[in-house]
């Protein structure tokens, strides 16, 4: 067909499960930094080994090999490419990009296909955000979650995202290239490595997040120099659910102290939960730690809820005045700006949709804490597997012993 020639690219509807997308979703709530762009957060794969999160590259794996296959069958290059980048990516309120080709700059010559599966919905988790090709058809693409759109990454498919007007409107994007230098599965292999040297233990404290500085996490990141207005995203992720943190090892003294350094030392501690006056006596080594454990529970939530799992004591306290005092005056550092975090993070203002409060009880919550150290040591174990393979091929592919599907 002349017109998918001269704009050669392909639409594939439900490409991912439902649960793929979620998880994915997951993964990036709890691991995002700001993005590159304005209003936009991202996930990269180097980000999560830098942050001793490597174990959750692995369910990317199978994902990236299917994506790559068929952007190989149909454009017709079979064992050419190679993965050049791999990114969750969220777009909130105010975000855009106008027309332009994917290989527009010097530095991003060597793209030559892109594919961007959308994890989420059009008109449900967000508003506006529709993909429009200039040329040819289909001309405009409502995201759904589990579709996916392959383009070349030339002039021949100049696109554009509408802004986003409420919600957030997450995708898995990657790029392919033909030049091997641009590899990406050489570049993570290699960090992988250095990290492996480290820890190859297959238990959870093995695998604690370890943050990155705190000015990736603050947004908006201009504000990041002195914390004066904005917000801190993974407070923000929390605050959305109707959860406060607790830094109970903090010396009152330094809120005597300028807003950026308390904000700084807060961000060392240990923390707990709290929500409405209670407290759970739980004990997070760090504010990802607690990000990571409430938005796996958060996924996981339905299934939490009719869990058997007996749990013997769900060690919650009330709150003193005291506490609920000092929560607020850590709020008021960490979260300068509690409506924005919840017109960015809250989901879309007024749908059904919009992000409830986290509804889990104290007894689910507990079940998903040790659901979280074993989903976590799955991950790890089957990282530690792969990467001697891995390493020999220098290529990151799913070993046919967990050859079990998207
Ligand atoms: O998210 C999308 O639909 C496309 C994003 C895009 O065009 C880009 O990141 O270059
Ligand atoms: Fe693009």
């Amino acid at each position: 067909m002349e017109g998918s020639q001269q704009h050669p690219r392909l639409i594939l509807r439900n490409f991912l499960s439902l649960d793929a997308c979620k998880e994915l979703e997951f993964i990036h709530k709890s691991c995002c930094t700001v993005g590159y762009r304005q209003n936009v957060f991202s996930t990269t794969l180097s980000h999560l080994i830098a942050t001793n999160s490597s174990h959750f590259i692995v369910p990317f794996v199978p994902i990236r090999e299917r994506l790559k296959e068929k952007v190989e069958e149909h454009f017709g290059c079979e064992y050419e490419l190679f993965v050049e980048f791999t990114g969750l990516i969220s777009w909130c309120r105010g975000a855009s990009i106008g027309w332009h080709s994917d290989d527009n700059r010097d530095y991003l010559k060597q793209r030559d296909f892109a594919a961007v599966c959308y994890l989420n919905n059009y008109g449900v988790d967000f508003e506006g955000g529709l993909f429009h090709f200039h040329d040819g058809e289909p001309s405009t693409i409502v995201p759904m979650a589990g579709d996916v759109v392959m383009y070349t990454a030339d002039s021949k498919n100049i696109h554009s995202v509408d802004e986003i007007m409420d919600g957030e409107r997450i995708t898995l994007t990657l790029w392919f290239s033909r030049d091997a230098s641009h590899d990406e599965d050489a570049k993570l292999i290699s960090l992988l490595s250095d990290q492996s040297l480290h820890s190859s233990k297959t238990d959870f404290a093995s695998c604690l997040p370890v943050a990155a500085s705190n000015k990736m996490y603050w947004f908006p990141p201009e504000e990041a120099s002195d914390f004066q207005s904005g917000y801190d995203i993974r407070c923000a992720r929390l605050h959305v659910l109707g959860l406060d943190l607790y830094f109970s090892d903090e010396e009152s003294s330094l809120s005597a102290l300028d807003s950026s350094h308390y904000l700084a030392e807060l961000l060392k501690e240990s923390l707990q939960l709290a929500r409405g006056d209670e407290l759970l006596v739980w004990k997070f080594v760090n504010i990802l730690h607690a990000v990571q454990v409430v938005q796996f529970c958060h996924w996981n939530a339905s299934e939490l809820k009719s869990t058997e799992l007996k749990v013997s004591s769900t060690d919650v306290i009330p709150l003193s005045k005291s506490q609920q005092l000092k929560i607020n005056c850590q709020n008021v550092v960490l979260l300068k700006d509690p409506q924005l975090a919840k017109t960015f993070f809250g989901g879309v203002t007024g749908g059904n949709n919009m992000q409830r409060s986290f509804d889990l009880d104290w007894f689910s919550f507990s079940a998903g804490v040790s659901k979280w150290d074993a989903y976590i040591c799955k991950l790890q174990k089957e990282m530690l597997m792969s990467l001697p393979c891995w390493r020999r091929h220098q290529s990151i592919f799913q070993l046919d012993n967990f050859n079990q599907g998207v």
